[in-house]
């Protein structure tokens, strides 16, 4: 069955048709199909090895970089108004990176201070130096709600900031480049129950400008943040899941564990 997932109400800005994903000779993703709009979260849920990272992967071709990954289908994205597959368009990677940030499941912060974490990546990228670097940095912290929590320590290592910051500031990174579409990695797994929360907020809060796809575990946690929820099993959408069926919690507990 290949599944065909369509918004009616926006453009999508993230079109996937028949995507199989194969490492070695094992099929991790089986012709998968589905859009997603800019201002909504689609949550894509799933027991463990069924797929859901590397259906992230897939979007800003990062499952290429392990040699035995082999792809087909397409993955049409809209990137400042115009569409392209990137797998067949010519889409220079550190454009479509920068455009397609993602966000991992443990913080991945480097080994400098906070300042330089989202310093380093806008002069690389963006070539940003002086006030319009200080600009951009103290922006994309206040975006994430960091700015009042770290702007006494910007020199201090950011191995220093708890999970919960670590984590906001790998966020602030992909923001700082202005992406347009966040791929985040189960974003709360390793926070606390008050990290969880504020992570939360900011994504509601950032879903208004970006189209968010994220992997979730926590079957609350999608029922508070999805406009949609993909269900994946052994590499397949075997159930998709939207507003309706998201009001009531026992019901929708019901019909995702049925789908596992
Ligand atoms: N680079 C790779 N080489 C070989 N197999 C891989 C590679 N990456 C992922 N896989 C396999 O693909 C399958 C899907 O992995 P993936 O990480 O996408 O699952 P997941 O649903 O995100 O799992 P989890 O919920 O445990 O994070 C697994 O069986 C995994 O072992």
């Amino acid at each position: 069955m290949e599944n065909n997932v369509i918004d009616q109400q926006v453009e999508p800005s993230v079109t996937i048709r028949g995507l199989s994903v194969r490492f070695s000779e094992r099929t991790v993703l089986d012709r998968i199909s589905f859009t997603a709009c800019p201002g909504r979260i689609i949550v894509i849920v799933g027991p463990s090895g069924s797929g859901k990272t590397t259906l992230l992967r897939a979007v800003n071709r990062l499952n290429e970089c392990f040699p035995n990954c082999r792809t087909e289908g397409s993955v049409e994205l809209r990137l400042n108004g115009r569409d392209g597959d990137i797998y067949r368009d010519f889409v220079p990677l550190p454009d479509l990176r920068r455009n397609v940030g993602m966000v991992f499941q443990t913080p991945s912060v480097l080994p400098f201070s906070t300042r330089k974490n989202l310093a380093m990546p806008l002069k690389v990228t963006l070539g940003l130096d002086g006030a319009r670097l200080s600009e951009r940095v103290e922006w994309a912290l206040r975006e994430v709600s960091l700015w009042d929590e770290v702007k006494d320590r910007l020199h201090a290592d950011a191995s220093t900031l708890s999970g919960g910051q670590q984590q906001r500031l790998c966020l602030a990174r992909v923001l700082a480049l202005e992406p347009q579409i966040l791929l985040l990695d189960e974003p709360t797994a390793s926070l606390d129950f008050k990290a969880t929360e504020k992570i939360e907020e900011l994504l509601t809060r950032l879903k208004k400008r970006y189209t968010i796809l994220a992997v979730s575990h926590s079957l609350s946690q999608t029922r508070r943040l999805a406009d949609r929820v993909c269900v994946l099993r052994e590499g397949r959408i075997v159930r998709e899941l939207d507003h309706q069926h998201l009001q009531d919690l026992n019901e929708f507990q019901r019909l995702v564990e049925d789908a596992f």
